[in-house]
């Protein structure tokens, strides 16, 4: 099952800057460990804004959700979630 789902992150503007730094190295090394097992197939940043889309394939909406929900930034991320189905037209 694919899942296109935007994450929009706001980090406290006071976070102290080695923990923030530790935060970006952490969520790197999780989403390309998922990028590696393939269940982000793809990630986009948003130009000009700290979010970007990440399309998940992964086996059910629980899965979904422990990969989201797992992510470093969770608490930090206000994710928007869109279950992908298959369009009549495509050719793929
Ligand atoms: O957009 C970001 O930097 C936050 C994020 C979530 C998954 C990822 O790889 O980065």
């Amino acid at each position: 099952m694919q899942y296109m789902v935007r994450m929009t992150v706001t980090l406290p503007p006071d976070l102290d800057p080695e923990v923030r730094e530790q935060l970006v190295a952490a969520e790197k090394a999780y989403s390309q460990r998922l990028q590696q097992e393939g269940r982000i197939a793809a990630i986009w940043r948003v130009a000009g804004q700290f979010a970007n889309y990440c399309l998940f394939d992964v086996a059910s909406h629980d899965e979904l959700h422990e990969l989201v929900s797992g992510l470093p930034m969770f608490g930090y991320i206000q994710a928007e979630v869109e279950a992908l189905a298959t369009h009549p037209n495509s050719i793929r």
